[in-house]
């Protein structure tokens, strides 16, 4: 099973049908209050002026509304809205084109933006910095470089690794925001905000017990509410209520905490194999045959938020919840209880 087969993927896949269910304005954007204070203040400022917003950066997980943001972004503004991203452009040419055919205030949104070529990263740098493009002209000793005006735009980056920005980057974004995983109370308002966009029916404790599996996602809770409503559509139930839900996410095996199968061999193995740990990753990704970067990135983070797993010097080890979780006491002497 690849992660993408996941039904709690964060990922984004084919399926998904986003478009319908994106938040359009900053009022109908659920979470992310400080973030989306803070971008009502700078729009409203910027407008004021009359000037273009300072550059954006979103970055945070999968799922988490980065480009839902930038879409809003350009309709507060009320300005278009061209969308690029990083690995897509391939030569520092194809940047230049796309900057010089912006419109007057245009929003330019380059999704993935830490997978830029770094010669297209410099092309970036001066745009952004002073809306100018370099251009080189001929070749060897006659070259020259010529300077071309740019429309005023802003740039909107969005990263899932803001780590792997580099710092010249990073900088030249005045405003930077960071997205965090939602509680289960706003994820209870996007799956009821969406069950209506969907037209069904839903009580409020069907739409807390998808919320609470989520896994803090927005992304994870609109695929899980479509699968319920699958469920209640052929068991012929117009209101999803706690109990639908609930049946319907057991049998999809993603559990109350919003862990599916291959979280619980992630647990299971250290537990059963390895007595809670401490083990390493390398021999865990061994194991499960997962590549450790999977292992790293997209089990374990979201396994540690609940506090089931520990990363520690030595390796992973199964903290109190974790035993709890499966069922299962700790041995006599175990590591756990170091890490509670
Ligand atoms: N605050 C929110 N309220 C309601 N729905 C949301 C919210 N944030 C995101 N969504 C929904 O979640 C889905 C994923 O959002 P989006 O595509 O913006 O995520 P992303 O951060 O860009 O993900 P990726 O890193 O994979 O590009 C969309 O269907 C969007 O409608
Ligand atoms: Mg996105």
């Amino acid at each position: 099973m690849t992660d993408d087969d996941r039904l709690i993927s964060p990922a984004r896949r084919v399926e998904d049908v986003d478009a319908a269910l994106r938040p359009k304005t900053l009022d109908d954007f659920v979470g992310q209050k400080a973030a989306r204070e803070n971008l009502r203040v700078f729009i409203e400022a910027a407008k004021g002026r009359g000037d273009t917003l300072d550059h954006v950066l979103f970055f945070g997980p999968p799922g988490l509304g980065k480009t839902t943001l930038a879409q809003i972004v350009a309709r507060e503004m009320g300005v278009g809205f061209r969308a690029t991203s990083g690995p897509v452009i391939a030569k520092s040419g194809d940047l230049a084109a796309l900057l010089t055919n912006l419109e007057d205030g245009d929003v330019l949104f380059i999704d993935e933006i830490h997978r830029l070529q770094p010669a297209v990263e410099e092309v970036l740098y001066p745009a952004m910095e002073d809306r100018a493009l370099d251009l080189m002209i001929g070749e060897g000793p006659s070259a020259r470089s010529v300077r071309i005006d740019l429309p005023r735009f802003t740039l909107v980056g969005a990263t899932t690794r803001q780590g792997l920005l580099t710092t010249p980057l990073r900088d030249r974004f005045g405003i930077p925001v960071r997205l965090q995983f939602y509680t289960v109370d706003e994820l209870e308002r996007v799956v009821s905000r969406a069950a209506q966009l969907l037209d069904l029916g839903i009580a409020r404790d069907g739409a807390t017990e998808i919320a609470r599996r989520a896994r803090g996602t927005p992304r994870i809770a609109g695929r899980l509410l479509r699968r319920v409503r699958d469920f209640a559509n052929v068991a012929g139930v117009a209101v999803v209520d706690a109990m639908v839900a609930d049946r319907a996410l057991d049998r999809l095996e993603v559990d109350k905490l919003g862990l599916d199968a291959m979280d619980r061999r992630y647990l299971t193995m250290i537990a059963d194999i390895y007595r809670g740990g401490p083990v390493g990753v390398e021999t865990l990704a061994a194991g499960l045959s997962e590549p450790r970067d999977t292992i790293e990135e997209v089990i374990e983070p979201y396994l540690i938020q609940l506090g089931l797993v520990a990363r520690t010097a030595r390796g992973r080890v199964l903290n109190a919840g974790g035993w709890k979780h499966l069922g299962l006491n700790p041995p006599v002497g175990s590591q756990d209880g170091l890490f509670d």
